[in-house]
């Protein structure tokens, strides 16, 4: 039986007062790897705002995660983004401290005590996103690429349920864009379910996925063409 992560029914995303989409019906399952595109404007970030509960779901049904939306209330949000790994265009990394201070920042915002499983968390994150050892580097002293790369370790560290990635390759070149993504589908092969908002159409045709595309104020899953031989 297909296990819904993320089911959308009937649902209207706003902008405060502003309609940004309407009719959203939508649902991805557990394991899946899933594609977010649109013109610039057409509600790809209100969407994933929706999801991490950054706008309120006004109107229709959302269920992420075993969270309602509709009902969720202030003091339940830090539980959601908890079971959520948010990827970012601009990495969101602190800058002020290293690459472990900042996970285990991390940790220990989300409950985290015990210091050998915080270490022990830290080296499996890093390992899985092929930046061991990079645990004592600060920010500056990576790459783009390699910041991302611990933008999306520090998404897994409480094991997320859903992955949302809202256009994680927009600022790398393509060759490091390919690299971030061979990290992302490792991932997903490794059961993590992802959400991954992109203009990226190249990485699209490279490694081809169930496709949400947004347009005109609507949702709709895109079928993709096989890529000419
Ligand atoms: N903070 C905001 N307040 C009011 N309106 C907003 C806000 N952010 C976005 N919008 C509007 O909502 C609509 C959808 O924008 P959104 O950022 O979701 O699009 P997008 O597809 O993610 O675009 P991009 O690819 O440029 O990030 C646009 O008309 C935009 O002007």
């Amino acid at each position: 039986m297909p296990n819904p992560v993320l089911e959308f029914k009937d649902a209207s995303i706003f902008q405060g007062d502003s309609l940004v989409l309407s009719d959203v019906n939508v649902k991805i399952n557990k394991g899946d790897f899933v594609y977010l595109i649109g013109k610039t404007g057409s509600g790809k970030s209100s969407f994933m705002k929706t999801l991490y509960a950054d706008l309120p779901l006004k109107s229709g049904e959302g269920h992420i995660v075993d969270f309602d939306l509709k009902t969720l209330k202030e003091k339940d949000i830090p539980f959601l983004r908890r079971k959520l790994g948010v990827v970012f265009q601009d990495f969101k990394l602190l800058t002020d401290r290293t690459v472990n201070d900042n996970l285990h920042f991390v940790l220990k915002a989300t409950g985290w005590k015990d210091k050998a499983e915080m270490s022990k968390k830290i080296e499996s994150v890093l390992t899985k996103v092929g930046m061991k050892t990079s645990g004592f580097k600060f920010p500056h002293e990576l790459s783009g690429g390699e910041q991302q790369r611990i933008a999306i370790a520090r998404a897994l560290l409480n094991d997320p349920e859903l992955i949302l990635a809202d256009e994680p390759t927009g600022n790398l070149d393509p060759q490091t864009s390919v690299e971030i993504m061979e990290v992302l589908q490792e991932i997903n092969k490794n059961g993590n379910t992802i959400l991954m908002a992109t203009h990226d159409y190249a990485l699209l045709l490279k490694y081809p996925s169930k496709t949400l595309k947004c347009d005109e104020n609507q949702v709709f899953e895109v079928v993709q063409r096989k890529a000419q031989v």
